[in-house]
């Protein structure tokens, strides 16, 4: 097993958001959390991230519970993908390249040709790369952040409600890229669209 959540409790002041909640992923699965809206789909992305601290239970990767130096690890193999994407305010192109000029980064920065054509294969134009990330439109934010998903090519994608904001035909794209690929990821939607076509459903029951 790849990631494992374990009899996770967690509460924001009185409002109890997890009671006893577990889940387990496997490698190359396609996993994804469906639930109300409000029913803590982000918040678990954001524990398991270790942003938050559960009150309760533990989360695991590959068999270690993930603190301090196994969580750091765990950071680096891991894309998020967040539903509020606010990632700069420079030109597109900088904010794709951004990720890759850390020394900690384990991938080369993106060669043009790649990033063309994952443009193309997400249905953007090669010009919106000299655009202001701030004036994108809250779907063609979305699909630079699946992008930078995409180069950063790590074993485990995290990504929350990755369709959100996508017409039709971008979503049959990002599927045939994502879901038919050996890829682990762990998704949250609503989007039956999506849902349908995930391995495996788990549903949080609001609390
Ligand atoms: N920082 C916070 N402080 C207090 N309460 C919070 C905080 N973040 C989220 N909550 C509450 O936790 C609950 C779960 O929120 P969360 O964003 O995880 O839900 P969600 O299932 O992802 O919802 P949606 O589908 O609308 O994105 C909500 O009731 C929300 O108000």
């Amino acid at each position: 097993m790849l990631l494992e959540g374990k009899n996770i409790d967690f509460k924001y002041g009185n409002e109890i958001i997890f009671k006893d909640f577990s889940f387990e992923l496997n490698e190359g699965e396609k996993l994804v959390l469906k639930g109300e809206s409000g029913s803590g789909k982000s918040t678990l992305f954001r524990l398991i991230l270790g942003f938050e601290h559960p009150n309760n239970g533990e989360f695991l990767y590959n068999g270690s519970i993930l603190k301090n130096d196994t969580l750091k690890s765990f950071r680096k193999e891991t894309a998020w993908l967040p539903q509020d994407l606010n990632i700069g305010n420079g030109s597109v192109k900088e904010v794709i390249e951004y990720p890759f000029q850390f020394k900690s980064s384990s991938v080369e920065k993106p060669d043009p040709a790649t990033i063309k054509n994952l443009l193309i294969d997400l249905r953007l134009e090669s010009s919106i790369l000299e655009k202001s990330f701030s004036d994108l439109s809250t779907g063609q934010r979305q699909r630079i952040g699946i992008l930078i998903c995409i180069l950063m090519n790590k074993p485990l994608m995290l990504l929350d409600e990755p369709t959100s904001a996508l017409d039709r035909e971008s979503k049959v794209k990002l599927a045939d890229l994502l879901l038919n690929s050996d890829r682990t990821i762990l998704s949250t939607s609503h989007d039956p669209f999506w849902v349908e076509r995930c391995d495996r459903i788990i549903e949080i029951q609001p609390n």
